[in-house]
């Protein structure tokens, strides 16, 4: 059951308390309530995603992020020393604005996916998926098989939304149809431009094969964009793994509008620290949850560390210097923080088949959203980009003559561009395509840390985007990469000209473009890494125990010890499911 005010809630103890109804945390919450022994309750900061039409429509998923009713948690980093200082929007959700949410908005401008999901100026950021996990721009990308050397089986492979011939499009093989939550193809065409990226995969080969299916394993080359998107409608483990059928379980308990600030009552014990409750504090006033079998903490690469810090684990220096009375010196918590870099790049194009056509214009816009709401079909059952392109750095880059290859291996991109129809830039007339491009496998490291004992205060969020010469140096060959795609020859009467011409810019003058403009893309992880069970660093063990703590696990993308070389919410789906294994197994 989902309980928007703790009065309602049936108690105050329960086998296991979850925080975070994020990707991973409302994973957890389904598998551990198959068992109807366990009792689960969820606490989360969010509102539900119920009623709001931006978090059912792709293509609205900006509403989502921008205007006065986004929902986030209003979080900026400190200044960013590799983006010439600037200081930068960290968005996460937030409740504030929820009573004004859930129409359409008529002000609405597209300022292009690539803003959103691969954050740029405007949106740069982010940990979160959301509030309650219903934000995330729904690209659906596994990463390589050397990140990960396996994969639940746990996504249903759902036709798309105009159950269009999907034959040389994906490979079926590798998809499941029969898991919880749904991924499919777009279901909405612009064949032209399509037509234009598939060609130009065949004039170049060598550096951009056409690839059949980029969750393969083995990513690298151009493919067809797979999105957590069913019947034209957002897939996520909001609507998925706590979907009606899985939320009248009688033992599972999720309360909204519970925001935890710290874990309490901590007891020595012969597994180490073990704490007795969670603190959460809802309308102003604080209450406690107690586990009689497990914490786990599911707040995202955010949340989870903060929470950590304020109950006590993390550096005993800093904490102490802020107050707070150590519990567990643990100096890795908040740190390694790693985030990928992005930027945006644009061109006006000669055609009229592109999604400017839409959004510049009020009546199409309000049509394309009536047929959304009649029948789920039409523009608005994707985000309008239509393949992403996976390629690596060259082999003799002179970068590699000091600086150890950071991806997984050779099978693994650095770089992406995710290419769409469309412009970027709000106010923009005319018709543009767009690539995000990002850099996958950063070497810079940030931190998530406290700047007072006040568990409400906002946390400092130093993501270090660009502070290593490889990450710099990836960021301009992966630029140079995207127009070298626009570069095939089908392209010539397509593209008019860049919006911005970076491929004619000094040296110097990237750099400077890249560090004003360039921002996170929100695949933030690592910030209570796992590392082997005897290793001086690291937050949690393989079996994400926190280390030197019995009863307390971490069940989110912050335990990941790299950035997957992809986008991060399947990340975020296998380590719920393998975590919640690991709990399921402990206490069988
Ligand atoms: C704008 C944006 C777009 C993205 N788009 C994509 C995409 O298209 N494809 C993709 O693969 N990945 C995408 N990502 C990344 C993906 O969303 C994350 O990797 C994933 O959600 C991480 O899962 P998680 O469970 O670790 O944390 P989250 O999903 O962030 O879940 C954490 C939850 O904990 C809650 N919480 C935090 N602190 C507290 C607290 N103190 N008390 C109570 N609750 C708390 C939060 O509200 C949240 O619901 C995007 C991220 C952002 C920010």
């Amino acid at each position: 059951k989902i309980y928007d005010d703790v009065s309602d809630l049936p108690g105050f103890e329960y086998d296991f308390v979850i925080v975070g109804a994020g990707a991973a945390g409302n994973v957890v919450a389904n598998r551990l309530t198959e068992n109807a022994n366990f009792s689960v309750l969820v606490l989360e900061a969010g509102v539900s995603n119920e009623g709001i039409i931006d978090s059912s429509v792709p293509f609205l998923v900006e509403n989502l992020l921008s205007g006065p009713a986004s929902y986030e948690w209003n979080y900026t980093t400190t200044p960013q020393v590799g983006l010439n200082n600037r200081v930068v929007p960290y968005p996460r959700g937030d409740t504030r604005n929820y009573s004004m949410h859930g129409t359409l908005r008529r002000s609405y401008q597209l300022t292009f996916w690539a803003a959103v999901l691969h954050t740029v100026s405007s949106h740069p950021n982010i940990t979160f998926s959301v509030n309650y996990a219903m934000l995330d721009g729904m690209v659906y990308t596994r990463g390589s098989a050397e990140d990960f050397d396996r994969y639940a089986a746990n996504e249903k492979w759902t036709p798309p939304a105009d159950n269009h011939d999907t034959r040389g499009e994906f490979n079926p093989a590798v998809h499941s149809t029969d898991g919880i939550n749904s991924v499919s193809l777009s279901g909405f065409q612009w064949p032209i431009f399509q037509e234009h990226v598939i060609q130009a995969t065949r004039e170049l080969p060598d550096e951009f094969p056409f690839n059949l299916d980029f969750n393969s394993g083995e990513p690298l080359g151009v493919g067809w964009l797979q999105s957590t998107i069913g019947g034209g409608e957002r897939s996520s483990s909001a609507t998925s793994y706590l979907a009606p059928k899985f939320i009248q379980r009688q033992n599972l308990h999720v309360l909204l509008h519970a925001q935890v600030s710290r874990l309490v009552d901590p007891q020595s014990n012969a597994g180490g620290v073990a704490f007795g409750g969670v603190e959460f504090s809802q309308g102003g006033s604080l209450f406690t949850a107690k586990p009689t079998k497990e914490i786990i903490l599911s707040a995202g690469s955010v949340g989870t560390p903060i929470i950590l810090m304020n109950s006590g684990v993390g550096n005993k220096t800093a904490l102490t210097a802020l107050g707070i009375t150590s519990v567990l010196d643990l100096p890795s918590v908040g740190q390694n923080a790693t985030e990928q870099p992005g930027i945006n790049a644009g061109w006006s194009v000669n055609s009229m088949q592109t999604v400017d056509e839409i959004t510049q214009n009020a009546t199409l816009f309000n049509e394309a959203f009536a047929q959304w709401n009649a029948t789920h079909t039409g523009p608005f059952v994707n985000i309008p980009v239509t393949h992403i392109a996976w390629t690596r750095l060259d082999a003799d880059s002179p970068i590699f003559q000091h600086v150890m290859d950071p991806s997984a291996g050779p099978k693994t991109p650095h770089i992406e561009v995710f290419v769409g129809t469309g412009g970027f830039a709000a106010g923009a007339t005319g018709n543009f395509m767009s690539a995000g491009i990002t850099v996958l496998t950063p070497t810079s490291r940030g931190s998530v840390s406290l700047q007072s004992n006040n568990p409400f205060d906002p946390p400092l969020i130093d993501l270090g985007l660009l502070t290593t010469d490889f990450d710099l140096f990836t960021a301009r060959e992966a630029i140079k990469k995207a127009y070298r795609f626009v570069q095939a020859p089908v392209w010539k009467d397509y593209i008019i000209a860049p919006t911005i011409d970076l491929l004619n810019m000094t040296t110097d003058a990237l750099d400077e473009f890249i560090r004003n403009n360039a921002g996170p893309v929100g695949h933030l992880v690592s910030t209570a890494a796992m590392s082997a069970k005897d290793a001086s660093y690291g937050v949690v063990n393989p079996d994400l125990l926190v280390k030197g703590a019995s009863g307390l696990s971490i069940i989110d993308a912050s335990i990941l010890p790299f950035v997957t070389s992809a986008h991060t919410q399947a990340a975020a789906y296998v380590v719920g499911e393998r975590g919640a294994d690991l709990v399921k197994q402990r206490w069988k």
